[in-house]
């Protein structure tokens, strides 16, 4: 397996303060990472220390399979992890061919990333017109002149109004399409959602999931049922194989499922055991109950 970037119990504290606790993940190629918390759940910090600008106090990080220095590994990255600051009075493709000369790339391909981003149009105005979106946009460009083989996005999206934040998320999926891996911080359920394929959530520093979007959401929710004798339907729900545990509530007794329901056999299966089911709903669990849900528990 190819690795971008190995963690292994990471660990930042600023005095008596925990930042980061102990976190271990893994990046692997092509794939769009996101670090997802609550503001001060230590995202930023855990970039920083990857980004090698923050001391870690224990633990370890690789980048490449650790063939490569540090000094090295930060060429092969793209990062933004503070807002971006350009000269005002220069044109966009004059920040960028400065940036080339920092950054010892080419600037053959300035109109290129220019226009990934959507900005060759308005690539000889003043940096000092662009919306908060077009600067955001052009420091992406100006991240992607050396063919990074991992973009770094802290907060990619914040300050910006709807249409700006469509853009950035279009740009991302198109920059992953390219091959390019991604990993962004967002406090932001809906943007990890719709741009990552793989999440860390961070609470307090600490690490409460590592996986698949998909999988996060991969619960088969819960089916509420209700019958006029629920002796009876509690006797039924413990003889099922794919009903898990319930609860008496207020709408009916929650059942948790085990597996994709199918509520036709479990009419049919209660009706043969002498229920008649008065109510009979499935409830899926969304991304974000289950975000709040992760967070509460570990709290
Ligand atoms: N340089 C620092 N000195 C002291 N404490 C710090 C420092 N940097 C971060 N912290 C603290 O570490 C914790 C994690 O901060 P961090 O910025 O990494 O979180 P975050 O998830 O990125 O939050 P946000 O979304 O608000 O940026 C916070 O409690 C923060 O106050």
């Amino acid at each position: 397996m190819e690795y971008i970037l190995e963690i292994d119990q990471l660990h930042k504290k600023y005095g008596g303060l925990t930042a980061v606790d102990h976190i271990s993940f893994r990046i692997e190629k092509g794939h769009v990472y996101g670090i997802l918390g609550p503001n001060g759940s230590g995202k930023s910090t855990t970039l920083g220390l990857v980004l090698n600008v923050v001391n870690p106090t224990s633990g370890t990080y690789r980048w490449f399979g650790g063939t490569v220095s540090t000094h090295d590994a930060l060429k092969r990255i793209g990062a933004i992890i503070e807002r971006p600051n350009f000269y005002p009075s220069m044109s966009a493709v004059q920040n960028l061919q400065l940036v080339c000369k920092i950054k010892g790339a080419s600037p053959s391909r300035i109109d290129e990333t220019l226009s990934l981003v959507g900005l060759l149009e308005r690539k000889n105005s003043p940096f000092k017109t662009y919306s908060l979106g077009m600067k955001q946009r052009l420091a992406i460009a100006s991240a992607l002149l050396n063919e990074p083989e991992i973009l770094i996005l802290d907060e990619p999206t914040n300050g910006l109004d709807p249409q700006g934040i469509r853009a950035i998320r279009d740009i991302i999926k198109k920059i992953a399409e390219q091959g390019t891996t991604i990993l962004l911080a967002s406090h932001l359920l809906d943007e990890v959602e719709k741009v990552c394929t793989h999440v860390v959530v961070l609470r307090q520093g600490k690490m409460l999931y590592t996986g698949r979007v998909d999988e996060m959401n991969k619960n088969f929710g819960s089916v509420i049922l209700d019958a006029e004798d629920r002796d009876r339907l509690i006797y039924f729900i413990n003889q099922q194989n794919d009903l898990g545990s319930y609860e008496v509530g207020m709408e009916g007794i929650e059942v948790t499922l085990t597996r994709e329901p199918d509520l036709a056999s479990i009419n049919k299966s209660a009706y043969e055991a002498g229920t008649i089911l008065t109510k009979i709903v499935h409830k899926k669990q969304s991304l974000e109950d289950q975000f709040i849900e992760l967070t509460k528990q570990n709290q």
